[in-house]
Parts: C-alpha cells; sequence; structure tokens
C-alpha cells in the first residue's frame, strides 16, 4: 500500500552492508567505549561534572567515522576536525527535516518562498561541504598507498571500492558510496547519543530506577570487573527494559521516513487518496493515554512481563520503525547503547552538579528530523570501581 520513496539500490548496498560489516566490528565499539570510561575517571578523580551530551556525540560520531571511513579521530591529521562533524550532522539533520515552501506550494510559489527565505541555500550548503568531506575520504582511499584498511574486515568505503573493482553483483558509483555514507553519518551519529542521553537524564531524574539499574548491572557483572565487553551485552534485563522506556519517552526520531501512499486508503474514517505523504508521529503513540498507563512517568518496570519490543512487531514502540524499512542498523545502535549505558553505570556514581536536584534538570527538546536534549546534561561522577 505505501510506496517505498528511495532509490532501491542504495538500500540493497545498505542493507549488504549493514549484514556483512556492522555485526563484525564490535572490538571498535569496545575500545571507543573504553576511551570515554577513561575521560570519565579522569574528570571523577578532579570532581568535575562531564558533559555527558558532547561525550555521546564524540563517542557514537567516533565509531561511525571508524567503521565507515576506516578513520579514527584519535590520530594525528584527521581530515575534518571531530567538533565539526558533530556539526554538520546537526546542521543537516535540522534543515532535511524542516519542511520547505515547496512541500505545500509545489511550483514557482514554494521555489520563490524558498529562494526569499533562503531554506533551498542553506541544505545546499551543508551537503555541499559532507560531500566535498566524502570526496576526500575516497580520494585518500585511492591513493596508491592510500587505501586505509586499517580495522579489519576493511572500512565500508574501502569495502564499496572493493565492490567497484571487483564488478560486484549489482553495480555501484561513486555516488552510491557517498549517498550510503550520507545515510549513515545522518542516521547513524545522533540518534544513539540521543538514546544514552535520555536514558541517564531519566535516570538522574528517577533515583529509583538508577539505584535498581546499577544494583542489577553489578550484581550481574561481579566486583571490580577490569573490563566489560560485548559478551556481557544482552545479560541485564532491567538494563534492557530502562533503553525501552527512553525509547518510548524519547524516539530519537519522532517521525517516521515519510511514506506515500498507493491508491486510495481509508484510515478511520478518513479517506486518503493516492500519492499522499503520510507521517507516522512515534513520540505521540509512545505517550498515548489510550495505550501506555501513566504515559508521562519514566517506569521501565512496565516492561517486565509483558511482551512488547521495539522490533518493529509492536506497533505501540517503533522507535526503529517497521516494514521494510525499518532501520537496518538497529542491532549496532541497540549493541552500542547498551554497552556505552553498561559501563558508565558499573564504573561511576552519577549525581547532579552544584547540589541541584534530579527534578531540576530542563527537560526542553529541539530539532527537526532528529530530537535532541536542548541543554547539554551535566553530570558529576563518582568512581565506583
Ligand atoms: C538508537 C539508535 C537509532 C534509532 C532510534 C534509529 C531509528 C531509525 C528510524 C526510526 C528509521 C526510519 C524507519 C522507518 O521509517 O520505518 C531509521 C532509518 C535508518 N537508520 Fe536508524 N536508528 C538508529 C541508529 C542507526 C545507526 C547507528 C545507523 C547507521 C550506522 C542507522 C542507519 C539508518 C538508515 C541508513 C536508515 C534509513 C533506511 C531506509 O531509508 O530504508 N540508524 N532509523
Amino acid at each position: 500500500m505505501l510506496q517505498q520513496t528511495k532509490d532501491a539500490r542504495d538500500r540493497k548496498t545498505l542493507l549488504w552492508l549493514y549484514r556483512h560489516h556492522f555485526l563484525t566490528i564490535w572490538y571498535i565499539r569496545e575500545e571507543e567505549v573504553d576511551l570515554v570510561v577513561k575521560k570519565v575517571s579522569e574528570s571523577a578523580l578532579k570532581q568535575s561534572p562531564v558533559d555527558l551530551s558532547k561525550t555521546f556525540f564524540s563517542l557514537t560520531a567516533a565509531i561511525t567515522c571508524r567503521v565507515a571511513l576506516g578513520q579514527n579521530f584519535h590520530d594525528s591529521g584527521f581530515v575534518i576536525d571531530q567538533d565539526r562533524i558533530e556539526e554538520l550532522v546537526t546542521e543537516s539533520t535540522t534543515a532535511l527535516g524542516s519542511f520547505t515552501f515547496s512541500d505545500f506550494f509545489p511550483g514557482g510559489p514554494g521555489r520563490f518562498l524558498d529562494c526569499l527565505f533562503r531554506t533551498q541555500k542553506r541544505i545546499n550548503k551543508v551537503s555541499e561541504e559532507l560531500d566535498a568531506f566524502y570526496q576526500h575520504v575516497i580520494d585518500d582511499h585511492l591513493k596508491p598507498s592510500g587505501r586505509k584498511i586499517l580495522d579489519a574486515p576493511g572500512d565500508i568505503v574501502a569495502l564499496m571500492l572493493d565492490m567497484i573493482d571487483k564488478n560486484y553483483y549489482f553495480k555501484l558509483s561513486v555516488d552510491n558510496i557517498k549517498a550510503v555514507l550520507m545515510n549513515i553519518f545522518l542516521a547513524g551519529v545522533d540518534t544513539g547519543a540521543i538514546t544514552m542521553i535520555w536514558a541517564m537524564t531519566e535516570l538522574v531524574r528517577n533515583p529509583k530506577a538508577m539505584k535498581r539499574v546499577q544494583e542489577n548491572i553489578r550484581a550481574t557483572l561481579g566486583v571490580k570487573r577490569e573490563r566489560i565487553t560485548e559478551e556481557d551485552v544482552g545479560k541485564v534485563d532491567y538494563l534492557k527494559h530502562v533503553i525501552k522506556e527512553t525509547f518510548r519517552l524519547h524516539p530519537p526520531v519522532p517521525f517516521l521516513v515519510p511514506r506515500e501512499t498507493m491508491s486510495h486508503i481509508k484510515i478511520q474514517g478518513y479517506d486518503i487518496p493516492p500519492k499522499t505523504q503520510i507521517h507516522i508521529n512515534a513520540w505521540t503513540i509512545g505517550r498515548d493515554p489510550k495505550r501506555w498507563t501513566d504515559p508521562e512517568d519514566f517506569i521501565p518496570e512496565r516492561f517486565e512481563n509483558s511482551s512488547v519490543d521495539f522490533r518493529g512487531q509492536h506497533f505501540d514502540l517503533l522507535p526503529f520503525g517497521s516494514g521494510r524499512r525499518i532501520c537496518p542498523a538497529m542491532s549496532l545502535a541497540i549493541a552500542t547503547v547498551e554497552l556505552g549505558l553498561m559501563k558508565l553505570l558499573y564504573y561511576f556514581d552519577w549525581s547532579m552538579p552544584n547540589g541541584m536536584k534530579g527534578e531540576d534538570i530542563d527537560m526542553e527538546e529541539i530539532g527537526t528530523l532528529t530530537v535532541v536534549k536542548k541543554l547539554p546534561l551535566q553530570l558529576v561522577p563518582l568512581q565506583r570501581y
């Protein structure tokens, strides 16, 4: 019924890459999360607050850059400043998620208003900067000495260039590579960070849930563990409930990817003509009092003895969407979020700076395509192990 709106080849390429590549990069996740733990330990020593919003954005950006480009922020000579990548991702998702006048007034009048308000110009500007960045990375890979397969089994750019060389079973162009990179950057960097930021925010606001999740993690993993690895992911049930509850209240992509009707349909008595764009509001569904008891409250326990899951089969909880356009990187995203939260909650206790209380935290949201906590989350870590 619903028409798919994007290029099928990019989708096919993406699915192939996610299946063959993303699940094999567990060691990159472990290394990057370990670096975060190390940095937070330094702040704990000084008892100074950590900007967790920045920390989580840097973590997901670092993982994405290593996986996609084979390039490491921590190496000198990284082609683009880490802060600039994070800014570009935010600018692009904001620009792409905003409606343009042409969306409502197709043709001349829409284009005139877009020109007047410089909407299209903003979108073009960030797209050009990202395009130049991708081109630079591709050129760098194509230098005789430059194909940087730093992390076996090779980064995504190297893999895709190989697919061009080897004339794989579907043909790829450089534009396809850039489209895939654009997808990965815009969909992959801020979503995971946003989830971890809101999870920590809600836990600090809800001390009982914080106590329970830390007790559960520490009891499951045992005391004074030197290393927590991917093998520990999935073992702590209450942490899984915390993540589900965070997705319910704060889905990072509140409106799913738009769909378009292919023929006339009727939904709850409303006639929807063909070629109508459909927007699904996962945020509102997650707070719908007809579906959830005390919908505005953070209650991870609601998922105990419940089969409701976020994998696209339960329409009450749709943080990753559903159907053929469901997020192809769901497993990668969950592994990153769970590992990141598990380590920070195991090794540290957390409090608000300057004697503030959890209930003082500002909960305002900002964004368009993705929605993030407006003010950075600043918390003071206390090293436990
Ligand atoms: C917690 C983290 C994440 C959340 C909540 C999330 C959520 C979503 C949602 C809601 C969609 C639209 C699905 C639909 O409309 O049915 C989507 C699509 C997508 N996501 Fe994710 N995502 C996350 C992480 C990632 C990561 C880490 C990557 C890549 C590295 C990624 C890549 C994509 C791509 C490429 C699409 C577009 C698929 C298409 O157009 O067919 N996502 N994601």
